[in-house]
């Protein structure tokens, strides 16, 4: 994603590229960060995370949990506005989220496309419409290298299903099957990970009644929709003191 966004920010004539930041053992510190582009940026990529923020009115952060939280203490002294796409975030992690946002202004959100925010309205819709006689089974695919399952954007779509129907997903959801796993209880929500090649991200909710069923699907072909979506959350941000907001409040859906 750090390669995606910098390459839209370049792109982009309203917003300017002022620092780049990797960890001190990644071999790309000290080179141009447009290298991969064929560009000379005049920035080069650092180490030293002060003087990467110190001329930032943004951080955008695809990272790790631990990655986004350690520049998050930062982030808030300097007064930069977030824009996080990181996911996997524990609730514990969450929680120091939303504290840095009584700070400083904060998007949080597991899928920045636009795309995928509108499913997750058709989401709410379809899972009131099939609240019972429906077993929901949601399944998403991505490329070899993601580290977390299932993906941010599928654990949202669980929340929102069980939200819909009045149920709390820590208490149904099914984190794959293996063995004699006894017949389906009706209540659950279950979770399906596929990972392999270079799938950049398929997300599918299955609603599963006697004699038909419906699949909402969303397929991602390139990460330019991620990368736009953070820079259209940054300039929602622009105006923003603090607080907490996602996708959602970005793109007026809530
Ligand atoms: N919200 C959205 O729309 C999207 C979210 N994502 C999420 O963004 C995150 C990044 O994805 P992706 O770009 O594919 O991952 P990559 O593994 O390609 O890149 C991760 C980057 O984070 C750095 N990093 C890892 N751990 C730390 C750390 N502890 N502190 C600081 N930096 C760290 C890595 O540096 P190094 O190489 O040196 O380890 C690398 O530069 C994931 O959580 C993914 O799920 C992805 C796409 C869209
Ligand atoms: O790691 C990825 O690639 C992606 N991660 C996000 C997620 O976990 O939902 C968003 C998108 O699916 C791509």
């Amino acid at each position: 994603m750090g390669r995606m966004l910098i390459e839209t920010i370049l792109a982009t004539p309203s917003v300017q590229l002022v620092g780049v930041y990797e960890r001190s053992h990644n071999a790309l510190v000290g080179q141009d960060a447009g290298a991969f582009l064929g560009q000379s940026t005049g920035v080069a990529v650092s180490n030293d995370l002060d003087a990467v923020l110190a001329p930032a009115e943004y951080l955008i952060d695809f990272t790790r949990p631990e990655g986004t939280l350690a520049n998050l203490s930062l982030a808030c002294q300097y007064g930069v506005k977030l824009v996080i796409g990181t996911t996997g975030f524990t609730p514990a992690q969450h929680a120091e989220l939303a504290a840095a946002a009584t700070r400083v202004p904060l998007v949080l959100a597991p899928n920045m496309s636009v795309g995928v925010n509108v499913t997750f309205k058709l989401l709410e819709l379809a899972a009131r419409s099939f609240a019972s006689g429906y077993d929901i089974e949601i399944i998403e695919a991505h490329h070899r290298h993601k580290v977390d399952a299932p993906s941010g954007t599928a654990l949202k779509m669980g929340e929102i299903v069980a939200h819909a129907l009045g149920r709390d997903l820590a208490e149904v959801a099914v984190y794959g099957r293996e063995g004699v796993t006894g017949a389906r209880d009706p209540a659950t929500i279950g979770f399906a990970t596929v990972r392999g090649g270079d799938i950049v991200g398929d997300h599918t909710v299955l609603f599963a009644g006697l004699g038909e069923r419906i699949e909402i699907t969303h397929k991602s072909s390139s990460r330019l929709s991620y990368a736009q979506g953070a820079l259209r959350a940054a300039h929602f941000l622009a105006d923003k003191p603090n607080g907490l907001f996602d996708m959602q409040d970005v793109l007026g859906l809530r």
